[in-house]
């Protein structure tokens, strides 16, 4: 058993889980709650995936449901016994979809359009094992953004740096990027990529966390 597990003692699964996904938040979340846990890569075609759910009119919180079930099917297929968490996060704005930026260009174009109105941050998890879902819901958070002039704008993206691009909001919000917002309305969790305080409950329901 994994130092971390002795460490927590509130988990009492048998294996650790599996956590399918390169997001260095998400592992952070699952570390701070010290959840002991492997990080895979899975091989799943998101944007496709994305465009097609996007393409058969699926809102964005449930096209994030959809890449989250994707990913932790993928990965339970791949490490047979074991929990197998998915999660993916979608932005929207009214009816438009944002994604992580491309360039620090396209982080400037997308904070400023995000800038004096509120998003919307759609975080799902799906948790499956041997190729079945056992547990998988989506959450959402409210964010207002408030107006920022040019200036502003510059120098925040000059002090956040690359950073940006790793963020599907171009921030993150227990760093520089609180200095963007007026508002917030949602669990941490969730705005980080992940609502924790579900899985927890899922895990605790099994008997795998106390
Ligand atoms: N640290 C931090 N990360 C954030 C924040 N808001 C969004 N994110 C990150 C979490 C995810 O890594 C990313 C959302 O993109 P995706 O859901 O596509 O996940 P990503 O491609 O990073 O990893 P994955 O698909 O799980 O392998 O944005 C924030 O406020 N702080």
């Amino acid at each position: 058993m994994p130092d971390s597990s002795r460490q927590n003692g509130l988990w009492r699964g048998s294996k650790p889980l599996v956590l399918a996904s390169k997001s260095t938040a998400r592992r952070a979340l699952l570390e701070a709650a010290r959840l002991p846990f492997e990080a895979v890569g899975v091989d799943v075609d998101e944007r496709a995936l994305e465009s097609d759910a996007a393409g058969r009119g699926v809102d964005p919180a449930r096209i994030a449901g959809v890449l989250a079930r994707a990913k932790a099917l993928a990965g339970s297929t791949a490490h047979p016994g074991r929990l197998v968490i998915g999660a993916d996060q979608t932005l929207a704005l009214g009816d438009e979809a944002f994604h992580k930026p491309a360039d620090m260009a396209a982080a400037r174009m997308q904070i400023a359009r995000l800038a004096g109105r509120t998003h919307a941050l759609h975080s799902a998890i799906a948790v499956a094992c041997d190729g079945a879902v056992l547990f998988e819901t989506v959450e959402s958070a409210h964010l207002a953004m408030r107006p920022l002039d040019e200036a502003s704008l510059d120098a925040y993206l000059a002090a956040a740096g690359p950073a940006v691009l790793s963020s599907v909001g171009g921030y993150q919000l227990e760093g520089l990027g609180i200095h963007l917002f007026e508002r917030v309305e949602g669990d941490h969790s969730v705005i980080l990529g992940m609502p924790l305080l579900p899985l927890l409950a899922f895990l605790r329901r099994r008997g795998d966390l106390l």
